[in-house]
């Protein structure tokens, strides 16, 4: 049997606590997430999308319930510490990427995380061919663009790097928070087909929040619907294959 690679049991999020503006963001909420698992995430504002990333990658430590990774217990294990096996990409483009550095002294940052800056620059030449072609795998041109500096980037092409440099690593959990809200249609598209192909092809497993609710349906194999701090549906197999958009708004209402 497949040994999940993330469980939430139980999981509980309060905030303002002792306050007369108590809230439970998270409710008893669990998740068992396997290996290879691309969860795509919907629900209206305020259902807790956030707070469940915020979870799972440490920034909000859960105030009841456990997180597991490989079995182990990380419910206390702050960010910092959960970088080693998990990445995030946000929405915003200047978030995740170094603006003065160029796309190669980004990639080869990420390659080396955790090594220091003295030693990271060192022959970073020998990594051009590959990542010329890592680049040229996001199909908007980044390929030549690896001595520009990442703050003279399209939008679409420095979300592409930083989901790149989200998954140099092989992190064992890859959250994606509406990577491509910010970019218009088209870019959105591209950068949509590119991040599946790279799941697809290295096995990832994934998290991704979207608004598109026709890319919660056409992506991934799992899609859960939040609300309230609840997951109030968990669609798979053939159920997910039938969706419409119609159908997935319908749980909203
Ligand atoms: N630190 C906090 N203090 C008070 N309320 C909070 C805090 N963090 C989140 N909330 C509230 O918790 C609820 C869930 O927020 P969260 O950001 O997780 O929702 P979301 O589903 O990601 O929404 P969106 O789609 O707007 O990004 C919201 O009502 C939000 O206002």
């Amino acid at each position: 049997m497949t040994k999940p690679i993330l469980e939430l049991k139980n999981v509980s999020t309060i905030v303002n606590k002792g306050t007369a503006s108590e809230t439970t963001i998270l409710k008893n909420l669990n998740l068992t997430i396997n290996p290879g698992d691309f969860i795509t995430i919907v629900g209206t504002n305020g259902a807790g999308k956030s707070t469940l990333f915020n979870v799972i990658g440490g920034t909000l430590i859960a105030d009841q319930g456990q997180v597991l990774h490989n079995g182990q217990d990380i419910t206390h294990q702050n960010e910092v510490t959960r970088t080693s096996f998990l990445s995030r990409v946000f929405q915003d483009p200047k978030l995740g990427t170094a603006p003065r550095m160029t796309v190669a002294e980004n990639l080869l940052l990420a390659k080396r995380r955790g090594q220091s800056r003295r030693l990271v620059f060192r022959r970073l030449k020998q990594h051009f061919s590959e990542f010329k072609i890592l680049a040229a795998s996001m199909n908007n041109g980044l390929e030549d663009r690896l001595n520009t500096a990442t703050g003279a980037l399209s939008g679409g092409q420095r979300q592409a790097l930083s989901f790149l440099m989200a998954t140099l690593k092989r992190p064992d959990i890859i959250l994606l928070d509406e990577h491509t809200a910010a970019l218009d249609p088209h870019t959105s598209e591209t950068l949509m087909q590119a991040t599946n192909q790279r799941i697809q092809e290295d096995h990832l497993t994934a998290l991704m929040i979207t608004h598109h609710m026709e890319d919660a349906i056409k992506y991934g194999n799992r899609l859960l619907v939040l609300k309230a701090g609840r997951i109030l549906a968990d669609i798979t197999g053939k159920e997910k294959a039938q969706l419409t958009p119609e159908k997935l708004t319908a749980y909203f209402e």
